[in-house]
């Protein structure tokens, strides 16, 4: 027997299901509410949700423990020639907290309102993805469908926290190595027209601190070479007058924030009384520079406004993601090509860009495999880590149409040379 076309197969009935609603939609509020919210995600209550998942669908599901509490787990469809290359599927499973004091409804109980907008952590970013992606195979198997490439749906925790115990681990791992991955599909953003955005590459995140240590002393007195006036504030202004970026993307057409350079000074610290001229003021910027950017070139003036601002003015870094690899958008890239196709062929618009922030695509396409940033989220306002986060239940089930024909388009690409 083949799992029932939208609802949950054996052992499901629908849990808690407002009368009439989709039942696809009951399953996306039911995750909404799993609080796999930072500072501390309750992973387990996911993996349960997602071991339900597996056995509805009769999907195998193996579990790697990449870090202490950090469990990566997959749901394997696989092909009917399972040695070509395999697509994978993948999201997060955590969330970025809230201030619920700024949310008209409890961020967490997936309210939704009359015009139909649920309203959750994580609507858009990216528990929508998930569900969309389980719900179009699930109505997949309901319709006898078998995929010729092996399928792969991916869960990773800790993506909103940089991913190092999540993906930037597990594409290390064997076990990663195992699912012959030949294209990925991942998150993207919500495009607030009618069009849909396509993600082929990202801004690298540099997460820098700089050190400016001075000479103290008391508060009342002129002091030479303080740390905040001589150093921090000399870093700060040769950093941010250098940044012409902002007027370079108001001023050309084709550039979305993706292509541009943005520098935020994100943390100050030091000081320890108002009298007291502190020893040392530690600064943090948030850097993301598009894949265009030369690296070390971009580092190399950072040492020099450093130096500028002070001798003995140091850097470190938290973050520093230095791989710049795109994934081909070419017509005549195979993988590009069927997603473009099966795009078209839906009548859907699609506008390709640099992502501004970053994804688990960047780990997927350090280690050379295609990857695109998708969300099927049009005529949506952008509300990723916003109040008030919330994404439309037609939109949301749109989303599935566009996976059920997308996923057989890209099973369905041709074996390559390689591969036979
Ligand atoms: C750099 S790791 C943190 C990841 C986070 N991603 C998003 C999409 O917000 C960010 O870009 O800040
Ligand atoms: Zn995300
Ligand atoms: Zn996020």
């Amino acid at each position: 027997m083949l799992p029932d076309k939208d609802g949950p197969g054996i052992g499901g009935g629908q849990r808690s299901s407002p009368e009439g609603e989709d039942p696809s939609v009951s399953l996306f509020r039911e995750y909404l509410r799993l609080k796999t919210v930072h500072p501390e995600p309750d992973y387990d209550a996911a993996l349960r949700f997602l071991d339900r998942i597996a056995e509805e669908l009769r999907l195998p599901m193996k579990k790697i423990e990449v870090c202490p509490g950090r469990v990566v787990s997959i749901m394997t469809w696989e092909g009917t020639k399972p040695t070509l290359k395999s697509i994978l599927l993948n999201s997060h499973t955590d969330v970025v907290p809230v201030y619920q004091e700024h949310w008209k409804y409890d961020a967490f109980s997936a309210f939704k309102d009359a015009e139909g907008n649920i309203y959750a952590r994580g609507t858009q970013d990216m528990k929508c993805v998930t569900i969309q992606y389980i719900q179009a195979i699930r109505r997949l198997m309901a319709d006898g469908w078998k995929p010729i490439r092996t399928v792969h749906l991916m869960f990773v925790p800790d993506e909103e926290v940089g991913g190092h115990k999540g993906m930037e681990t597990f594409v290390k791992h064997p076990e990663f190595q195992k699912l012959n991955i030949g294209f990925s599909l991942d998150e993207g953003l919500a495009n607030p027209g009618d069009a849909f955005t396509v993600f082929y590459g990202e801004r690298n995140p540099w997460w820098i601190t700089v050190h400016c240590p001075g000479s103290p002393g008391h508060g009342s007195r002129f002091v030479e070479n303080t740390a905040a006036e001589k150093k921090l504030s000399n870093f700060y202004f040769r950093f941010i007058q250098r940044e012409k970026e902002k007027h370079r993307l108001n001023t050309s057409e084709c550039f979305t924030l993706g292509d541009v350079t943005t520098v935020n000074m994100t943390m100050v610290k030091g000081g320890v009384a108002y009298n007291v001229i502190p020893a040392e003021m530690d600064v943090s910027f948030d850097l993301r520079i598009p894949p265009t950017v030369n690296l070390p070139e971009f580092e190399a003036k950072i040492k020099e406004w450093c130096t500028e601002a002070g001798e003995d003015v140091t850097y470190e870094f938290a973050q520093k993601h230095m791989n710049q690899n795109i994934t081909s958008t070419e017509e005549s890239d195979p993988w590009w090509s069927a997603f473009s196709a099966s795009c078209k062929a839906m009548n859907m618009t699609l506008e390709k860009e640099i992502f501004p922030a970053a994804t688990d695509s960047r780990f997927i396409r350090a280690v050379g495999i295609p990857a695109i940033g998708f969300s099927p989220m049009n005529r949506t306002p952008i509300l990723l880590h916003d109040h008030n986060e919330f994404l439309n239940e037609q939109v949301f089930l749109k989303g599935i149409s566009v996976y059920e024909k997308l996923i057989p388009a890209l099973v369905s690409v041709p074996a390559f040379p390689d591969e036979a």
